[in-house]
């Protein structure tokens, strides 16, 4: 009884909660000064439209972005500016970029998982932590250590699939391709071995679960205004998200301790892995690169480098049943190009130099990543009062968001067949050409534009150029509706079901 008091008190709160913000809503846009003024973006809602629309939200954003390029949400205590403008972009990430920070709304958002970590800081600790790892990536050493474990970890991929294939088995292959980045990035940003896809190490399933329930938990409060009640409470969704930072905190610092330790013991080994070139780094500045400082950087590359990969690459799978001519037309290239009688060899021809030969490969990822962006929303805080060079006003504290998800399908940015999958439109006489990253904003813009980029290729094209050399893959079902999962990263709803099929020789 008193359990059944207690649920009763908390759902009592909750509503009353929700309904205090709805009020302040109503009474934001019958008192709001700005809501009709035209210098100001048209508002075409509150933030509880995206509460109302949160299982097809980006298909709502778009919907509203193809009647107003820019438009507002209203919130309680600022504006949501969206965004589709490229001019917009260009202003925010890069004209403008010291007036537009992450911003307080989405530290107090993330901070509890990501601390101080690069995807949350602004100014100095940013700066400081973006020339490090700006180095660190341009190093031809972890440039060829993290091919290294691409090739390795996609032996073990078409290994995995070539039993599924033999027993004829349904394969979720999101599911495969997040085991195969996560064991990826973890060996190159950890120098550890998680070996998730060969599934011997519960340890690191459970990491994973934990990992992302926290991340699916924290973009929860982007959507309930009753966040922060619970947490102070230590209940409902805070309550298990609590849990789970605390597991994920604590996992990612032992591993800090057994590294450092082990880098003591063994003096001369190779600091191939992020932490290790860290860690070596820490010893300059000891007090400020603490290992609560390390774990918030590494945490931050798993989340920049597992799920945007494996969300992609999922994607481009989808596509490539949707769409089986450039499926075949990619292994035409892939044959071209690369040689092997053995999987061993053939993947070890995986090289830089062939990779950088594969123009319709690389189209049809970025052509992918145009329709799905692995990053369908993001945005900055404004710091100041400010114009758009779309005309429009943005006041101290309002968000301006940008969509990239939105960009993909508008017809006024990339034409009349915007929405269909087409890796030609990247293609000039067979040579990929890039486009402005303010139209393409899959990996951001400016100064902070994603750090991970040649990176993320590689280890797409390595993981895709194996499967689809041994395989031809199909919907296991073409009835079934694929549809994403509204968090950072664009998750496919339920994983994607395939089926592989051998390839002859
Ligand atoms: C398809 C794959 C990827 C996509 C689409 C992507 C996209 C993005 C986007 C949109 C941002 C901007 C986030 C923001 O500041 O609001 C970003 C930042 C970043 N990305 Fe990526 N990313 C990908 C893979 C990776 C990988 C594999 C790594 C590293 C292992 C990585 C490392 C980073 C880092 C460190 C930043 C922060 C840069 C900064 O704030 O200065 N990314 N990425």
């Amino acid at each position: 009884m008193e359990f059944l008091y207690a649920i009763f008190t908390i759902l009592a709160t909750l509503l009353l909660m929700l309904f205090i913000c709805f009020l302040a809503l109503l009474v934001k846009i019958f008192t709001g000064k700005s809501i009709k003024n035209p210098k100001h973006p048209p508002v075409a809602g509150t933030v509880l439209n995206l509460l109302l629309n949160f299982n097809r939200l980006y298909e709502y954003l778009t919907e509203v972005a193809e009647k107003h390029q820019t438009f507002r949400l209203l919130a309680q205590d600022q504006s949501e500016i969206y965004t589709t403008d490229a001019r917009n972009i260009q202003h925010i990430l890069k004209s403008s970029f010291d007036m537009y920070t992450k911003g307080q709304y989405l530290q107090g958002i993330a901070n509890d998982l990501f601390g101080q970590g690069i995807f949350v800081v602004d100014g100095v600790n940013w700066k400081q932590q973006r020339k490090l790892a700006s180095f660190e990536f341009s190093t031809r050493m972890l440039r060829d250590f993290s091919c290294d474990i691409f090739r390795k970890n996609a032996v073990k991929l078409i290994t995995t699939v070539s039993q599924s294939s033999m027993a004829n088995d349904i394969i979720d292959i999101q599911d495969l391709l997040m085991k195969y980045s996560l064991d990826s990035i973890f060996k190159v940003g950890f120098g550890a071995d998680l070996n998730c896809m060969e599934g011997s190490n519960s340890v690191g399933s459970t990491f994973i679960k934990a990992f992302d329930d926290t991340t699916s938990l924290i973009y929860w409060r982007y959507i309930d205004p009753t966040w922060k009640v619970q947490r102070l409470l230590n209940i409902g969704f805070e309550a298990s998200l609590a849990k789970n930072v605390k597991y994920v905190h604590r996992f990612v610092q032992e591993v800090i301790s057994k590294k450092r330790d082990q880098m003591e013991m063994q003096q001369n080994n190779d600091k191939e892995d992020i932490l290790s070139r860290f860690l070596i780094e820490s010893k300059k500045d000891p007090d400020k690169m603490n290992d609560q400082y390390l774990r918030d950087i590494i945490l931050n590359f798993i989340l920049a480098g597992k799920d945007t990969t494996a969300n992609t690459l999922s994607w481009f799978f989808y596509m490539l049943c949707k769409n089986p001519q450039v499926q075949e037309r990619i292994v035409q290239e892939i044959r071209e190009t690369i040689e092997g009688n053995s999987i061993d060899e053939f993947v070890e021809n995986t090289t830089d130099e062939a990779l950088e030969k594969m123009h319709y490969l690389h189209a049809a990822l970025s052509e992918t990543l145009r329709l799905y962006p692995a990053v369908p929303v993001d945005g900055r805080c404004a710091e100041a009062d400010d114009i758009l060079p779309d005309g429009y006003k943005v006041k101290k504290g309002d968000n301006v968001y940008y969509i990239a998800y939105a960009m993909g399908r508008m017809t006024n940015i990339w034409g009349h067949d915007a929405k269909d999958f087409k890796p030609e439109r990247w293609l000039n006489n067979g040579c990929f050409q890039p486009e402005s990253p303010f139209k393409f904003i899959a990996f951001h813009a400016g100064p902070r534009i994603c750090l991970g980029k040649d990176f993320a290729y590689r280890q797409m094209k390595i993981a895709s150029i194996g499967l689809l050399r041994y395989f031809r893959f199909k919907l296991a079902d073409e009835k079934r509706a694929v549809a994403y999962i509204p968090t950072f990263t664009l998750h496919v709803n339920g994983g994607l079901h395939l089926l592989a099929i051998s390839r002859p020789d």
